[in-house]
């Protein structure tokens, strides 16, 4: 029995891991929850799943939570919580999936605490690649990735060489503004950005999806996931979905996995793994589908993209002020406080100002996000319209 915590057990990976979890109660329990704000369904997931500790980001919030729980369960908040719930001595795989940079502490208490984790929060990796990996080779963790690109990857790399693999293929969707020109992105709004034409996800990531920021992400998870060389990853427009990514190896050989858009499949498989358990989910019907397009990506158009390899590629502190400024800039756009081109603008801007730092420790790392937070708050604050 895989004892279960899952980190963000409220948004939308977290929910599919529950829905994921109640097909299999002979092999899968929940045993702790953490989540941010949302009391009413965290009181849900409790009487369901019936955790022995939950935590919430705000004391207000918890005490939402205790009040209308039973007293066995325990309930904590802020990021003490959070590192309880990581650490659950009983808890035996951690799913990491709280949204943004705010995952990466949990996430190390977990690795720390030698859980396995399922990892679907890409920002930990984003901003410290080197020093998770390199702990959880110490600790002896396994990560099984839950991004459905990365998930693809793995199934992809199943019994394979690194040293065998030409390249890597990430698909991207194109995201909600696939086709719109330069013009047409000036006026986009809120809520044509949130409109994915294929996944259902949080407001964050379908945002990064819109500008492709979201696969300039992803390309640096894959980086740190497979220790694979930015030169040999490569991005491809797939506006189906269909096929989650792919490995090209150096015989011509591609191995490619497919199947309908449905997060609760890599879940499932990362949760598994090395097995595969059966899933309610729609099958893939290759025949209606008929055909499934590719193009390569618009760099012009989404330069997201290019910035994102670009800092990759730079390393050291470059990522996380990425991530940072996006985090800052993207949750601004969401208010309706900036157009949808100020993203790509205001972190090209950031990342200009920033001087890098080599091989950084937790500690510059949360220093450079929080420098690059206040940077590009600064220049929001102070433009002229
Ligand atoms: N959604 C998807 O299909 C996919 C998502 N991912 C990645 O997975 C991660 C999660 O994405 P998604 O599920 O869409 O995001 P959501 O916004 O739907 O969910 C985020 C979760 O994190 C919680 N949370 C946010 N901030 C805090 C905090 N400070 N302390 C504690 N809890 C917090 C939220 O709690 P609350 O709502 O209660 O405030 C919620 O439970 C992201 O990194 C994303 O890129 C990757 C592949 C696919
Ligand atoms: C489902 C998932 O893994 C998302 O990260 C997805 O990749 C978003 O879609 P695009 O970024 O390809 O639009
Ligand atoms: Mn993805």
């Amino acid at each position: 029995m895989e004892k279960v915590v899952i980190l963000g057990s409220t948004g939308s990976i977290g929910t599919s891991t529950l829905e994921v979890i109640e097909q299999h109660p002979d092999a899968f329990e929940v045993t702790a929850l953490a989540a941010g704000t949302n009391v009413q369904v965290m009181i849900e997931q409790v009487k369901q799943f019936r955790p022995k500790l939950v935590s919430m980001a705000t004391k207000e919030a918890a005490l939402s939570v205790k009040e209308a729980v039973a007293t066995s369960v325990k309930v904590c908040w802020g990021d003490e919580g959070l590192q309880e719930v990581a650490s659950h001595s009983e808890g035996t795989y951690v799913v990491s999936a709280l949204v943004g940079s705010a995952g990466l502490p949990p996430t190390l208490a977990a690795i720390r605490a030698g859980k396995k984790i399922g990892l679907a929060n890409k920002e930990t990796l984003v901003t410290a690649g080197h020093i998770v990996m390199e702990e959880a080779n110490k600790a002896g963790v396994s990560i099984y990735p839950i991004d459905s690109e990365h998930s693809a990857l793995f199934q992809c790399l199943n019994g394979e060489r690194s040293e065998d693999v030409r390249r890597m293929i990430v698909t991207a969707s194109g995201g909600a503004f696939r086709d719109w020109s330069r013009q047409e992105l000036e006026k986009a709004t809120v809520e044509q950005a949130l409109k994915h034409p294929n996944w259902s996800m949080g407001a964050k990531v379908t945002i990064d999806s819109a500008t492709l920021m979201n696969k300039g992400l992803e390309v640096m998870e894959a980086h740190w996931l497979f220790n694979m060389p930015y030169e040999q990853i490569d991005v491809m427009i797939h506006p189906q979905s269909i096929i989650h990514s792919m490995v090209e190896f150096h015989d011509g050989a591609v191995m490619a996995q497919l199947g309908t858009p449905d997060m609760k499949v890599p879940i499932l498989y990362a949760l598994s793994y090395p097995n595969r358990m059966p899933l309610k989910t729609e099958p893939l019907d290759l025949v209606s589908l008929s055909r499934l397009d590719f193009r390569e990506p618009d760099y012009s158009r989404f330069p997201c993209l290019k910035m994102a390899y670009d800092a990759g590629k730079a390393g050291g502190t470059m990522p996380t002020v990425l991530n940072a400024a996006n985090e800052v800039v993207v949750a601004t756009f969401l208010r309706g406080e900036c157009t949808f081109l100020d993203i790509e603008e205001i972190v090209a801007r950031t990342l200009d100002k920033h001087a890098n730092m080599r091989c950084p420790s937790l500690d510059e790392i949360h220093e450079a996000d929080r420098w690059a937070r206040q940077f590009a708050q600064f220049i929001l604050a102070n433009r002229t319209a």
